[in-house]
């Protein structure tokens, strides 16, 4: 066998080394709130729910292109980080990006999210080609991302990070909100119940008033998602989501992102743990040395010569 790429990444069951370290049995229950006790409408799934996607249409067009990528190609000096890819990403659905180590899945990822701009090529969403489009713009459009290595205000609670989230929607003016006009004290208190709702839709709500440096690593990162989620996007992008985690801290991340999407977001996912991808996305788009090798549901993708080559490596012989 020659050793591929991505020999490392056993195709169907590849745990990931990072292990979790138990926080202290004092920090344990620091922090902790009975939160449906000072609203009890947070006992209500539905009414979360709702509060955490308000924007109920985008579910209409179900299945036409959100996103769509056009001879997508990055280049770092001579290096081609991504090569003339092509793939659209369908409202409503869960789409895994794949593929070994270095593939161009994080490149894809800051060329949708405005973090690189491309060498060539065409990113559109919503209709619209976000060519010169800023960061923040991106963002007010509709698109939101967590990323590989967390990153949270860890000094702020757990609601304080996912209020900051929800500034990307506020309307007040920095006057209105030196003078506290009522518009601001308006705002303020939409979303501070707005992020209340987000922490129980994604299961640490107790944690509201807990610094983000004291949750463990499972709920910092499902704190990153209530974040993302806080800007209301139409697409959340979630970057390998499920690294360092046990496997029933993934069977409940699974949760969570179906979760996700039939609350009316469309996904994008880029995740190493092949159980995960199989088992929770619609589509998967294969990467390999910066290009597009495979575009299909999870059952073909599986059986795909290609990926499999992709991923194991291919024969000697074979190869030649
Ligand atoms: N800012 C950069 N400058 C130069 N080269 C880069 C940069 N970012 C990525 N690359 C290179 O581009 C290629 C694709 O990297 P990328 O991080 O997109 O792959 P990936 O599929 O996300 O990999 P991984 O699974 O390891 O995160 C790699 O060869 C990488 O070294």
């Amino acid at each position: 066998m020659t050793a591929g790429p991505g020999a490392g990444d056993a195709l169907f069951d590849n745990e990931d080394l990072a292990v979790e370290l138990p926080p202290e049995e004092s920090d344990r229950n620091a922090g902790v709130v009975d939160v449906t006790a000072l609203d009890p409408a947070l006992a209500d799934p539905d009414a979360v729910a709702d509060a955490v996607a308000p924007q109920r249409d985008i579910r209409v067009d179900e299945g036409e292109a959100l996103l769509r990528t056009e001879g997508l190609t990055v280049r770092f000096g001579g290096l081609v980080a991504l090569d003339d890819v092509s793939f659209e990403i369908r409202r409503g659905e869960i789409l895994g990006l794949i593929g070994p180590n270095g593939a161009g899945k994080t490149t894809c990822f800051n060329a949708i999210t405005g973090v690189y701009k491309p060498s060539a090529g065409t990113v559109s969403f919503d209709g619209r080609v976000l060519a010169k489009t800023k960061r923040n713009e991106i963002t007010r459009l509709g698109i939101a991302r967590t990323f590989q290595n967390i990153r949270l205000f860890s000094e702020m609670t757990a609601l304080e990070n996912v209020v900051v989230g929800t500034d990307a929607r506020h309307r007040t003016s920095v006057p209105g909100a030196i003078f506290r006009t009522a518009r601001h004290r308006r705002e303020e208190h939409d979303a501070v119940e707005r992020g209340m709702a987000l922490l129980e839709f994604v299961g640490i709500a107790p944690r509201a008033v807990e610094k983000a440096r004291n949750l463990s690593y499972g709920d910092q990162r499902r704190l990153e998602i209530a974040r993302a989620l806080a800007t209301e996007p139409k697409l959340l992008c979630l970057d390998e989501p499920a690294a360092g985690f046990n496997p029933s801290e993934k069977a409940a991340l699974m949760d969570l992102i179906r979760k996700i999407r039939d609350d009316g977001f469309t996904v994008l996912l880029i995740e190493h743990d092949m159980r995960l991808v199989m088992g929770v996305t619609d589509r998967i788009v294969v990467l390999e040395f910066g290009r597009k090798i495979a575009d299909d549901v999870p059952s073909a993708i599986r059986e795909n010569p290609a990926v499999i080559a992709a991923y194991l490596g291919v024969p000697d012989d074979e190869s030649a």
